[in-house]
């Protein structure tokens, strides 16, 4: 069916995944990304300027269609000049690989000349996270604009080469994955106790107590709205593990870009809970966490909440590269809950009772030992023993449970449901 649509346009090119030949049409300023993945076919057409594309630049790209294969055969809609008019300026790549088994997931770009295909491959993969962008997101799921491009590097001030950090995307996996996340743990932990030694202090978040200009805002929100956005000019947000709870706030990198290996798929930027972990932590944690009352140290108990927002922000978004690294253990079964937009199916399949019933466990005795008094004697309270500790081990664990795992779950859900409209860039 691939190739009887790919005749259609008529033209040619080379299907990246597998080297079979591919049909593209080509004329000018647009685009369409076509990939063959797994058990699934698309093509997408996405609008870029003629200037865009042979400057390499990263224009505005605007989703204009997506061609589900699977879908058309029954329709009996393909791609082609009839159901979509195909102007001077679009460019069309069409795989007519039929394998059904692809490798990896991967996509077939067709680029303005073959010598252009590198750069043309970052742009497109800009212009489908701009995409994603503009289709906008869930509820809890926000769409965050894409971070400064490496593309665009040159207008950095500092000037200099761009940084290419090593490419270990080969050696995602799951296991390396939760590794790191029992290492945010730490972080968390330790920024919870740091935070618990100071009273509720509610005028810290509520702007009709203490009310910061010029956007007269809490004082959280504005320390919180500062830091990211001196943090943005040393390219803190261009990172794939770090998201803005002030999108709005984000300035160009004072730093030139670095370019990180590409691992998660690039609508990935499109989902960013951290509403939903600022209204936690703001609901739900804090009051719990700390003693009721106030004992005037807003600015403190302000600089510990933005550790502690920061921490779990980063954590729960980890949960885009547990779903890349579990989509890439059983592909053909997520593809298939993915192109359905089975959202329960997907949350059923990711989830793991016995490694969250770990988490909880493990969370709790960090808690139990990171918060106790260590003596001068060196002997600590027994792990098990009743002492108060610096927080509530319990609430640690609640947190966990009811908080941070749904969300990176969340995140995972969201994560992949955009994995086939937006395949990994190469
Ligand atoms: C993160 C994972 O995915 C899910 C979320 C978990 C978490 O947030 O800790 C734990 C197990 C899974 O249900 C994982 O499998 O490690």
């Amino acid at each position: 069916m691939a190739m009887a649509a790919a005749e259609t346009l008529g033209q040619r090119g080379a299907c990246c995944a597998c080297g079979a030949a591919a049909r593209t049409a080509e004329s000018g300023g647009r685009e369409i990304i076509a990939y063959h993945h797994s058990s699934t076919v698309s093509a997408r057409l996405v609008s870029r300027t003629a200037e865009d594309l042979a400057s390499g630049r990263r224009g505005r790209g605007r989703l204009r269609r997506t061609w589900w294969l699977e879908s058309a055969r029954r329709s009996n809609d393909f791609p082609s000049s009839s159901n979509y008019v195909i102007s001077g300026h679009d460019r069309l790549a069409f795989s007519s690989c039929s394998s059904t088994t692809s490798p990896s997931p991967s996509f077939l770009i067709a680029s303005a000349s073959a010598s252009a295909s590198a750069s043309a491959s970052a742009s497109v993969a800009a212009a489908a996270a701009a995409a994603a962008d503009g289709a906008g997101a869930g509820d809890t799921a926000v769409a965050t604009p894409p971070p400064p491009s490496p593309e665009s590097g040159g207008d950095s001030a500092g000037g200099g080469e761009h940084a290419q950090l090593m490419d270990e995307s080969h050696t995602l996996t799951l296991d390396g994955i939760r590794n790191t996340l029992i290492r945010l743990e730490d972080s968390i932990i330790f920024h919870l106790i740091e935070r618990a030694q100071y009273k509720w202090n509610l005028p810290t978040y509520d702007a009709r107590m203490i009310s910061v200009p010029p956007h007269n805002v809490s004082l959280l929100a504005f320390l919180l709205r500062e830091t990211e956005r001196l943090h943005s000019n040393v390219r803190r947000y261009t990172s794939p593990d770090e998201h803005p709870f002030f999108p709005d706030a984000i300035e160009r990198p004072l730093l030139p870009p670095l370019l990180y290996p590409k691992v998660l798929c690039a609508g990935s930027c499109g989902v960013n809970v951290n509403p939903a972990i600022w209204k936690m932590y703001i609901e739900w944690l804090v009051p719990q966490l700390t003693e009721e009352g106030d004992d005037k140290n807003y600015g403190s108990a302000a600089t510990c909440d933005v550790l502690c927002l920061q921490a779990l922000s980063r954590r729960i978004h980890y949960g885009k590269f547990v779903a890349e690294a579990k989509y890439r253990q059983a592909m053909e079964e997520y593809d298939r809950l993915i192109y359905n937009k089975d959202r329960e199916g997907i949350m059923k399949k990711l989830t793991v009772k016995a490694v969250e019933d770990a988490v909880v466990r493990r969370v709790e005795l960090k808690a139990r030992t990171f918060g106790q008094d260590i003596f001068e004697s060196g002997v600590a309270a027994a792990c098990d023993s009743e002492e108060p500790r610096k927080i509530d081990p319990k609430i640690v664990a609640r947190l966990y449970q009811d908080g941070i795992m749904p969300l990176t779950k969340e995140v995972e859900v969201e994560y992949l449901l955009r994995r086939l409209d937006f395949p990994r860039t190469p």
